[in-house]
């Protein structure tokens, strides 16, 4: 089933000065149409009475709403689906647990693995990184800088493909460019001066 996808994804993320919901309010008041709930630190009753805070908001403001990893929460709480970090999981057995209807997204760090996840065409969307050096979150894969996107036009790329991993708003331009769909942003709207203006810059640098 075909669903509709983002062309940017806003990430909340642990931070010590805002909560995930007010950062994913001032995101869909900015405009942000896709909001991926980036929480690894929490317990699942945790993540549930934050997820439902989440949902009323996204609903409100017609966004999506994703949540990272916790694909056993999806029966339990209302968004529209789960992107999945790990790429070493069993996404075809995830896809048989949560069903057609939710958006499943799943990542990749280079070409081979992209046409792999592409081939099992179990996921919706595609996260292709990391561009550049990133301080949310460990990473020990090779930066792919804007050659590993611009590479990507030798294949036939057909799955959505979001770029992510240290990505400033400066990249914007220059990453879609390349040709790939979208691109999927935290630190760079949560830690500059005017995060709402952040959203909304990028936005006119994507259409
Ligand atoms: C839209 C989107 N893309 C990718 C990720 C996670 O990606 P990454 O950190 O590169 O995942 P692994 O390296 O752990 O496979 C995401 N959350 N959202
Ligand atoms: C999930 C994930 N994987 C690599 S970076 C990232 C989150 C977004 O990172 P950034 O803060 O660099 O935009
Ligand atoms: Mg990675």
């Amino acid at each position: 089933m075909k669903k509709y996808i983002s062309k940017f994804h806003y990430l909340t993320q642990d931070l010590t000065d805002r909560s995930h919901i007010e950062q994913a309010q001032m995101a869909c008041e900015a405009g942000a149409n896709w909001i991926q709930y980036r929480c690894l630190t929490k317990t699942d009753e945790e993540l549930i009475a934050e997820i439902n805070e989440l949902a009323i908001i996204c609903d409100d403001w017609g966004s999506t709403l994703i949540i990272t990893n916790h694909y056993h929460l999806l029966d339990k709480v209302d968004v529209q689906g789960v992107h999945i970090e790990d790429m070493d999981t069993d996404l075809a057995s995830i896809r048989a647990t949560i069903g057609e209807d939710k958006t499943l997204g799943a990542s990749a760090t280079n070409i081979k693995s992209l046409l792999s996840l592409q081939a099992l065409a179990v996921a919706d969307y595609c996260g292709y990184g990391p561009f550049a050096h990133t301080e949310t979150k460990l990473n020990d894969k090779p930066l792919l800088g804007l050659e590993g996107y611009e590479l990507l036009q030798r294949h036939r790329v057909e799955i959505p493909l979001i770029a992510i991993g240290g990505i400033q708003i400066s990249d914007v331009e220059l990453l879609m460019k390349t040709g790939i769909y979208g691109v999927a942003v935290s630190s760079a709207v949560n830690k500059s001066d005017d995060p709402a203006s952040a959203v909304k810059t990028i936005y006119k640098k994507i259409y």
